[in-house]
């Protein structure tokens, strides 16, 4: 019942919106039927025509009309069907790429990139490959089964139950095989995906890998991975391929029977011979067809199983459909008669799954300055910058952005307030000028584009690529670590927005390009918040607050002097053990 709902739901989903092509279809499949169906019936007529030497003409004719409706027709019901299934996948497949823009950031992480990649590549061929039997073949074969069976019927009932009792036996096996083939269907697909998932993963760290000399490790453990694919797949195809074999078994077994109960019906007087050559004509006519319908049927299956790795990704909540607001949720800046902070945290507790990572932390951004997030490693700074971003949501407290809970936000809306530049300052396979204009609502000339490059000390850079702006990233043309930073920063100065999150931004930068930095933020910071994961004592020091984090909670807040003289994590932070640049900063100091 729920392979018939489901089959019943995919059906629907392919047909919506091409409802002509299904009508064309289903006509020109009833039309090559009935020529299939009445073939037999001509070549008889013709052979009596032959013999007694009347109308030949006319069944040569109509013969030869038949065979034009079965070629023709055929031609055109695959061309069809091809269009049908192909704007089924096109639909399936902008559908997952919808979706996944808009799951949260650890779902697709926990799938992984390779995984969903091959399920828009080796899963959509699959299923492309089932829709072609299941809507191709077999509606054809279904009806020429049924009009032979019925054409059977009127011969001869009791020979058409011997031949049916022959089928039923096939229909068992086949059935045990159907259980088996959706599951190894499904199993091969994800196979495949685990083994898209590592390569796309070992590729990415290539360099590593080559360094450490690990080609042969990350081979055999991906030749691993390809070799549960290989076993999975054969057992898919053995079960596939048994299915023919059987139901021609069942043939045999009807053959034997039908010529048994047949010769004794001839021998009583119930049948004659002419009957029974048609019958057996029939019963030789139906094999093909019943063997497409049962290979069609299991093909639908598999397709059925591939089908619910979509509807997995279909069926995941999206970032909007997670945040409930909560009307219960107070926002104690609102409450407060003082101007809203631009970021607050109230008692926020965060866990990635299970394991608790931020523990009751309390601290607010003011509307300008730069307020600096430091501590050390694996504290929780960066998680909080994503629990601004609503990657993330608190499991208790409230992190509110400019006086409302980010869960009430319209998460548009609250990504328009923010700036964000992460650790990788991740740049997409797009120009120069797209990437710098990505989140940026209003209309920037090159000019201006320009002016920001130079800003961020990136113009000559530019200007020297290839194209310049127009210069595509990643095929061929790499920036450095510290370019593709300054980069993104520059992103961020041109989208305007009121907050800027930066996630340790001056890891790559050198000394020169770390002063050009700290100068833009000290700009940005006279009008804009600005909330920085910051490593290197040169931006720590010139913030207006900087609030220690150690193991998930606040263990310090205040300036640069007042920090020094109370806090003993700060103290040992600045002392060089964990912020980078001390030395340099230190030397200065002397
Ligand atoms: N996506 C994730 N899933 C599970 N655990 C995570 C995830 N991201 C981070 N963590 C864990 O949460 C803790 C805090 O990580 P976070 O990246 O916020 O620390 P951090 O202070 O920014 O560290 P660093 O300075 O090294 O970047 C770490 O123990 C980390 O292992």
């Amino acid at each position: 019942m729920a392979d018939l709902s489901s089959g019943t739901r995919l059906s629907r989903q392919i047909y919506q919106g091409q409802e002509r092509q299904v009508w064309a279809a289903g006509v020109i499949c009833l039309l090559v039927s009935a020529a299939c169906l009445a073939m037999p019936a001509a070549v008889g007529q013709l052979v009596q025509a032959l013999a007694t030497g009347r109308d030949r003409a006319l069944w040569v004719a109509v013969l030869a009309a038949l065979a034009v409706v079965m070629g023709g027709g055929n031609a055109a019901y695959a061309a069809v069907v091809a269009g049908l299934a192909e704007r089924h996948i096109l639909r399936l497949r902008n559908a997952m790429i919808h979706r996944t823009l808009r799951l949260p950031v650890r779902h697709v992480r926990r799938i992984g990139s390779g995984d969903l990649g091959s399920r828009l590549t080796a899963d959509t061929m699959q299923l492309r490959g089932s829709l072609d039997i299941g809507l191709g073949q077999l509606p054809q074969a279904l009806l020429m089964v049924v009009g032979t069976f019925a054409a059977m019927l009127y011969l001869d009932p009791v020979l058409l139950g011997v031949t049916l009792t022959g089928f039923a036996a096939a229909a068992l096996v086949i059935t045990w095989l159907y259980r088996g083939l959706q599951r190894s269907a499904l199993e091969h697909q994800q196979h495949l995906a685990q083994a898209a998932q590592g390569y796309a993963h070992a590729l990415s760290a290539l360099p590593t890998v080559k360094s450490l000399r690990a080609e042969g490790h990350v081979d055999a453990a991906l030749n691993e991975m390809t070799e549960r694919a290989r076993r999975s797949g054969v057992d898919y195809a053995w079960r596939q391929a048994l299915l023919s074999p059987v139901t021609a078994l069942g043939q045999q077994l009807s053959l034997t029977g039908v010529i048994v109960v047949g010769a004794l019906r001839i021998t009583d007087g119930s049948l004659d011979l002419a009957a029974l050559s048609a019958f057996l004509l029939y019963l030789l006519q139906v094999v093909t067809p019943v063997s497409v319908v049962a290979m069609g049927l299991g093909r639908l299956k598999a397709g059925l199983a591939i089908r619910g790795r979509f509807d997995e990704i279909l069926r995941a909540p999206t970032e909007e459909d997670e945040a409930v607001p909560s009307p219960a949720a107070t926002d104690p800046a609102r409450s407060d008669p003082r101007p809203a902070p631009a970021v607050a945290f109230h008692t926020v507790s965060f866990a990635y799954e299970d394991t608790p990572v931020i523990s009751e932390i309390s601290f607010e951004a003011a509307v300008a300055g730069i307020t600096a997030l430091v501590g050390p490693s694996g504290a929780g700074k960066s998680t909080l910058l994503k629990l601004v971003e609503r990657f993330e949501l608190p499991g208790s407290g409230q992190v509110s952005v400019r006086g409302v809970p980010v869960e009430q936000w319209a998460l548009p809306e609250l990504r328009r307030q923010i700036a964000y530049v992460d650790q990788e300052a991740t740049l997409l396979n797009d120009t120069v000028r797209n990437n710098l204009l990505l989140g940026c609502d209003r209309r920037v000339t090159d000019a201006e584009l320009v002016r920001h490059l130079a800003r961020v000390g990136l113009a000559d850079v530019i200007g020297e690529l290839p194209a310049g702006l127009d210069t595509v990233l990643g095929q061929g043309v790499e920036l450095s670590g510290g370019q593709r930073q300054r980069l993104a920063l520059a992103r961020a100065l041109l989208a305007e927005t009121p907050i800027v999150l930066l996630d340790e931004p001056t890891s790559q930068l050198d000394s020169l390009s770390e002063d050009q930095f700290r100068r833009i933020l000290e700009d940005l910071a006279a009008s804009r918040c600005i909330v920085v994961v910051a490593h290197r004592l040169s931006t720590v020091k010139r913030a207006s607050k900087i609030v220690v984090v150690d193991a998930g909670t606040v263990v310090g807040e205040g300036t640069h002097d007042e920090l020094l003289e109370r806090s003993d994590l700060y103290r040992d932070l600045v002392n060089g053990q964990l912020l980078s640049g001390l030395e340099t900063e230190t030397t200065r100091a002397a």
